[in-house]
């Protein structure tokens, strides 16, 4: 016997169908394009919206999408750090790590979470695949050289941040091996030195680094705020190259939201068409970002 959806129903399956149908265009317009997805420590606490996560990732490559996520972990790295007491500190944003620490980082981000990752992405349909940057040779990193000026005397003094690392080469053709097999390439921001010494590097400048590799058409950074807000604490949707400079000096930005931007403007200065700040916190961050008109977030161009 035939069952027959009542009205409500209908009229929901209706609303999804016309949805499903307004988002054409821009599944057309990313097809066969990589956009690079990070996910970050904070975005990815709740289970249920981590599922979700997977699910959009899945989505997005049955669609004709290529996703590469790139994770973070600071807040599970933090906790690990504290059950060993270990201490830990920022500076910019970016956590002094020295050399037990780089072991305890690289086991949460290579081991834990980025399994954690992977599993989830798969039980959702998707095959993938978790790497770091040692794997396939994909980051080869050098020392993070940061200055700082001294407001007080006004010379600039040289931070040792330990084994907090930058990419030098990103080997694109590792990622593009996997996705041709059909594979979602998901990374834990490690970098391996010249001398076979492990790097920490920040998540958001990876994601960065890796879009700017394989020409990214997006670069999404999914964070635990709605985008960067202004002083007043809204929203700003729209920023060029010359305003988040701005933003830096003035004082308006701070902590992880610095190294965050600082990605977002090298990646588009390296060609990524357009790098987004979105809110990991709202289902369906990504969906709602790339298909459909308005966006979400706060976006960075050229
Ligand atoms: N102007 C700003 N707008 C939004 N967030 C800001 C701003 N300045 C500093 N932040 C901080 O940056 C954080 C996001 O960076 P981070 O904690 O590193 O996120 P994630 O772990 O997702 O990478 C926000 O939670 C907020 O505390
Ligand atoms: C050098 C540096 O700070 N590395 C980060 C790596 C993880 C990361 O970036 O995680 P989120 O994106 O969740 O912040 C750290 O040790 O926390």
């Amino acid at each position: 016997m035939t069952t027959h959806r009542n009205i409500a129903e209908t009229k929901n399956w209706l609303r999804t169908a016309e949805t499903i149908t307004e988002a054409l265009p821009f599944m057309r317009r990313y097809a066969g394009k990589n956009v690079v997805v990070k996910y970050g420590g904070h975005a990815m606490g709740d289970k249920k919206l981590a599922d979700v996560f997977a699910r959009d990732v899945v989505l997005l490559r049955q669609v004709g999408v290529n996703p590469i996520v790139v994770h973070g972990g600071g807040p599970q790295i933090g906790d690990m750090l504290k059950r060993l007491a270990v201490k830990s500190e920022f500076v910019d944003g970016l956590r002094v790590t020295d050399a037990e620490t780089v072991d305890i980082v690289e086991m949460v981000l290579s081991g834990s979470i980025n399994k954690s990752i992977v599993a989830a992405i798969n039980e959702a349909g998707g095959t993938a695949i978790g790497l770091s940057g040692k794997d396939g040779g994909l980051i080869q990193a050098r020392k993070l050289r940061r200055t700082k000026r001294d407001p007080e005397s006004n010379i600039e003094k040289i931070l040792d941040l330990g084994f907090v690392g930058e990419p030098r080469v990103v080997n694109p053709q590792v990622l593009e091996n996997l996705q041709q097999a059909g594979m979602i390439p998901v990374i834990a921001p490690i970098g391996i030195g010249a001398g076979g010494e492990t790097y920490n590097i920040n998540a958001d400048t990876v994601a960065g680094a890796v879009a700017g590799a394989v020409g990214a058409t997006r670069l999404l950074l999914l964070t635990d705020v709605a985008g960067v807000l202004d002083k007043e604490g809204r929203l700003i949707e729209e920023l060029s190259v010359e305003d988040v400079a701005r933003l830096q000096a003035d004082g308006t930005i701070s902590g992880g939201m610095i190294p965050k931007l600082e990605t977002c403007v090298q990646a588009v200065q390296e060609g990524v068409e357009a790098a987004v700040i979105l809110d990991g916190r709202v289902p369906h961050a990504m969906l709602l970002e790339i298909f459909t008109d308005r966006g979400i977030g706060t976006l960075i161009k050229r």
